[in-house]
């Protein structure tokens, strides 16, 4: 869709574009866009892969550029970018322009077009916003991250060596470097994987964390089940139920046992989803 044509916009810094995102993007309507205000912190969604959460258009503003602002500065901005703009989506909790200062009560003031705002977006009688995800992920709680959400947590990397001794003493793991995105608390995971551009994914078992056990380095691994696939360049896991904290094992021996519980888990954790 042509910018130009543009009559609806929702402002927000939008990492994460969960539940409560979502919701604005619902006001829209068939010519709308995404105003994403980039504070340099976005590390749910970071970039551009908030374009894989929404069908419209994202435009984005660096906070450096626009925060020192007046609230009539920032309203005329817009309406040179969107010259058709009759509706501005925000949130509840939204203020912007110097110092934070203006609301979207002054925002209602200053456009004249309609100003939609959206009430608190709430799940499990908690208000969904990114910090909160944030820190589940942190906890390792993926599953109330993926609720908040509205999508299972993403992360997207690309493929370096490991320390060589899967394949021949423990399971093939594929290593991971996922630059820009927070990773989730240290443990095992069940999860999928989607290698290169492939359309589909593959169930899989991840381990995120310090190989305590071997050469003590961080990694990011993750093992296909069921499969040998080809080798790849870049993957993108789909973060489903933590499984495990991770663990300093006595022997390889022992963490091959642990290994393989842990395929059993995640394969049953996995059986009735598919993606
Ligand atoms: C499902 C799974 C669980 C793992 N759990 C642990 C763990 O609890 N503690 C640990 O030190 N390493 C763990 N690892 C990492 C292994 O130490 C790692 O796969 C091994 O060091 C081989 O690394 P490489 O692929 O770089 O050769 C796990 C790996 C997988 C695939
Ligand atoms: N839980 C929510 N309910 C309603 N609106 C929300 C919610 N979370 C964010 N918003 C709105 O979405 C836009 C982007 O907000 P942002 O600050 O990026 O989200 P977050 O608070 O999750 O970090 C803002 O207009 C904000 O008011």
């Amino acid at each position: 869709m042509a910018l130009s044509k543009v009559d609806a916009i929702a402002i927000g810094g939008f990492d994460g574009m969960h539940a409560g995102h979502q919701k604005l993007f619902n006001e829209l309507g068939k010519n709308g866009a995404i105003v994403v205000i980039e504070t340099g912190y976005a590390n749910l969604t970071p970039g551009r892969e908030r374009e894989h959460y929404t069908h419209y258009p994202i435009l984005y503003y660096s906070l450096d550029d626009i925060r020192h602002l007046e609230g009539e500065e920032f309203v005329a901005l817009l309406k040179e970018r969107f010259p058709h703009l009759r509706k501005i989506v925000v949130g509840y909790d939204f203020h912007f322009g110097k110092n934070r200062r203006y609301s979207h009560a002054n925002l209602g003031e200053l456009f004249s077009g309609e100003v939609k705002v959206i009430d608190q977006v709430c799940i499990e009688n908690d208000s969904v916003h990114s910090h909160k995800i944030r820190s589940k992920i942190q906890i390792g709680d993926l599953s109330g991250a993926n609720r908040f959400l509205g999508h299972n947590y993403a992360i997207k990397g690309t493929v370096i060596k490991g320390q060589g001794i899967g394949k021949t003493d423990l399971v093939p793991t594929i290593n991971l470097e996922c630059p820009g995105y927070l990773l989730p608390y240290e443990g095992v995971y069940a999860a999928f994987v989607r290698l290169d551009s492939e359309e589909h994914y593959h169930p899989c078992v991840v381990f995120v964390g310090h190989r305590v056990t071997t050469d003590g380095s961080y990694a990011v691994e993750c093992h296909v089940l069921d499969e040998n696939i080809p080798s790849c360049e870049r993957a993108s896991i789909s973060f489903v139920k933590f499984l495990r904290k991770n663990q300093k094992f006595e022997s390889l021996e022992s963490l091959k046992k642990a290994i393989s519980d842990d395929i059993l888990n995640a394969r049953r954790e996995l059986i009735h989803l598919s993606l």
